[in-house]
């Protein structure tokens, strides 16, 4: 088993722990989050649309565009768990088996699908259509097979958005139909208060149960004390870098359009090579005889 994958599963058996990933959609965020030393990162699809499309969260990326994302984010640091978001699977069964392929062999340790119509939204946005369950459930046991076809492993999220049309008791059973078929976690997408949220981790324990943090969306604001406290076992801040990036790069240009100036750096691009590894690059070419960066740079 890859070392990712058993890292997860092993903080996934710890009953007294929350796991909490921010959420990540790029090189530079993922380095920023891998420097911190987090148990584990999320990358987010809404992030990874945004950054690398310049487009919404409506299931607009593709397979390949993920997978690549996820790939290149899991590679930074092979024994830090990636939980990537793989939305509907991107297809019928015979996609989802492919996705899920994919995603083992890019080193993902866990990803969620979801029972949104393939032409998705962002769960905290209105007025999601589902695939009967039926379909959803097709799609998880796609997915557990393509696990076990592989020889490798995964962690299996279930993800359902079917609270905003269908209602409490039948997204939960969504959920408990998944956990039944080999899902590892529950993913109640847009819970509304802390008491559903409290109930939820309760009927469907003994599985853990992810809480989707998204400030502005759906659900309540939670710090990881209280997530942890309701029963969550993970907790996933998916917007945290594209809101921080956001806001840090509107004032910055904002400012160098008003004033003709940018703001201060906070740093040489020394220092920001270093976020993203420089040291560790110069050596490995010192370790291999090289020259050019005896003297560094
Ligand atoms: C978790 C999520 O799927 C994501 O893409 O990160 C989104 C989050 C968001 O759009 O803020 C979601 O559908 O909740």
């Amino acid at each position: 088993m890859a070392p990712a994958v058993a890292r997860l599963r092993e903080l996934l058996a710890d009953q007294n722990k929350i796991i909490v990933c921010p959420g990540v959609f790029d090189g530079l965020t993922a380095r920023i989050a891998l420097n911190e030393g987090f148990d584990a990162l999320y990358m987010t699809g809404a992030g990874t649309a945004a950054s690398k499309l310049g487009q919404p969260d409506l299931g607009i990326l593709t397979l390949n565009e993920m997978r690549e994302n996820a790939q290149m984010i899991a590679g930074l640091d092979p024994k830090v768990p990636l939980i990537a978001d793989a939305d509907t699977g991107f297809g019928g069964s015979i996609m989802v088996n492919r996705t899920v392929t994919e995603y083992i062999r890019g080193g993902v340790a866990a990803l969620h699908l979801e029972d949104q119509v393939t032409n998705k939204r962002c769960g905290h946005l209105r007025n999601k259509q589902l695939v009967e369950e039926e379909e959803f459930l097709a799609r998880i046991r796609a997915a557990v097979n393509a696990r076990q076809k592989s020889g490798g492993d995964i962690v299996l999220i279930a993800r359902t958005d079917a609270l905003e049309t269908l209602g409490y008791e039948e997204a939960v059973s969504r959920l408990k139909h998944a956990i039944d078929l080999g899902a590892d976690v529950a993913f109640l997408e847009g819970v509304t208060s802390k008491e559903q949220a409290r109930q939820a981790c309760q009927d469907l324990s003994p599985t853990p149960v992810l809480f989707n943090a998204v400030p502005g969306g759906v659900s309540p604001d939670l710090s990881v004390k209280e997530a942890q406290e309701l029963g969550f076992r993970l907790i996933i801040f998916p917007g945290l870098a594209l809101s921080s990036v956001h806001t840090a790069v509107s004032a910055a240009v904002k400012k160098l359009k008003a004033d003709g100036a940018p703001p201060a750096s906070e740093g040489s691009p020394r220092d920001l090579f270093n976020v993203v590894g420089l040291k560790e690059a110069l050596m490995l070419d010192v370790a291999a005889g090289g020259k050019t960066f005896q003297k560094g740079v």
